[in-house]
């Protein structure tokens, strides 16, 4: 099944892009390409291309200015994109993970010093932009865009050690993709209201709105993981089990008590990387320990936890209905 991008989306991309570009002109010429490669504006040789990214992150910052009034913060939106392109930047060296937006991923183009460098130009663009920004909430705004990106950090950095651990709990899990996918997702939310100085309730229902849509988004990502075709994700089939990823799904199988459990932990203790049939095999038992089922009913349950904070927050109706188009969405890409 795949899902049409919501207009909204494409929308705010067409507000964003300028700002981002702009923001991006700042950097030396030798990060900037590999940025703009990264960004999806130009092929390894410079020549412009169309872009790849999905860029919800910044529409869900547009709406979530609308929230609270007429005013646009479109800083605030390519800061948060901003931050995101950073983490898949480095996300993909840290993973080795060769193909990003169905096109080889930066590094392998460019090497690893200069994506890393990519990288971390980007995040400080993003502190740079919302800082000098004339909005009103501009401080609190930057200064929740760097906590989230702080607990994307840890985020990642559970996901990193989970893959060298056999013993990682639900929770845990849940943990770290609360961490690595919610909390930007929930700064996506509400930075908007945040940096046009909207009301405190408001922000933490966008907030709490973001977290709860973030984890089924992971949960739905997760999925993409075993099950996506690559001509959908843009990534190799059976990716996360090939890395041996302790993503929700998978734990939910190892931890489900069950023998097709704990022949998928049997499988993924061997020390050599997984033929092209024990993938298979493991992706069957994943699906067989209830990992597949759970994950797509814990999906629904966030979706709807996310719904009730949307529907408990004082924003025009508008708004609201283009925040769950976008929530569905999240949770309906590909397979
Ligand atoms: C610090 C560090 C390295 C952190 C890494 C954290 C990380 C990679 C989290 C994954 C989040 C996620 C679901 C990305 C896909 O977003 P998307 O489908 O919106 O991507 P798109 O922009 O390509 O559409």
């Amino acid at each position: 099944m795949s899902a049409v991008i919501p207009p909204t989306v494409a929308a705010a991309r067409g507000l964003v892009e300028p700002v981002l570009r702009a923001a991006a002109d700042r950097l030396d010429p030798i990060t900037r390409r590999v940025a703009a490669y990264h960004l999806g504006w130009a092929d390894a040789e410079g020549r412009p291309v169309t872009p790849g990214g999905k860029a919800l992150r910044p529409a869900l910052a547009v709406l979530s200015a609308r929230a609270a009034g007429p005013q646009e913060a479109l800083a605030a939106a390519a800061a948060v994109e901003f931050v995101h392109a950073f983490s898949l930047l480095h996300d993909d060296i840290m993973d080795g993970d060769r193909t990003r937006r169905h096109r080889p991923a930066a590094w392998t183009v460019f090497g690893q010093s200069a994506a890393i460098l990519a990288g971390d130009a980007l995040l400080s663009l993003a502190g740079e932009l919302l800082l000098e920004d004339g909005c009103p909430g501009r401080v609190p705004a930057a200064r929740g865009l760097a906590a989230a990106t702080r607990r994307l950090i840890a985020g990642q950095a559970l996901d990193l050690e989970f893959e060298r651990r056999s013993d990682v709990s639900l929770d845990e899990c849940r943990l770290m993709s609360t961490q690595k996918t919610g909390a930007l997702l929930a700064c996506a939310c509400s930075i908007g209201a945040m940096a046009v100085d909207g009301p405190e309730p408001l922000v933490a229902a966008l907030a709490a709105f973001g977290a709860e849509a973030g984890l089924a988004f992971q949960l739905a990502d997760d999925l993409l993981g075993i099950w996506g075709s690559p001509s959908a994700t843009g990534k190799p089939v059976l990716s996360d089990l090939r890395a041996r990823k302790k993503s929700l799904p998978i734990v939910a199988a190892l931890t489900s008590g069950t023998r097709a459990g704990d022949r998928l932990a049997a499988l993924m203790a061997g020390p050599e990387p997984l033929s092209e049939t024990e993938l298979h095999d493991a992706a069957a038992l994943v699906e067989e320990a209830g990992g597949r089922s759970w994950a797509e009913t814990e999906a629904k349950h966030r979706l709807d936890a996310a719904e009730r904070h949307l529907a408990d927050a004082d924003m025009p109706s508008a708004v609201r209905a283009e925040f769950l188009d976008i929530a569905h969405f999240l949770t309906s890409r590909g397979h």
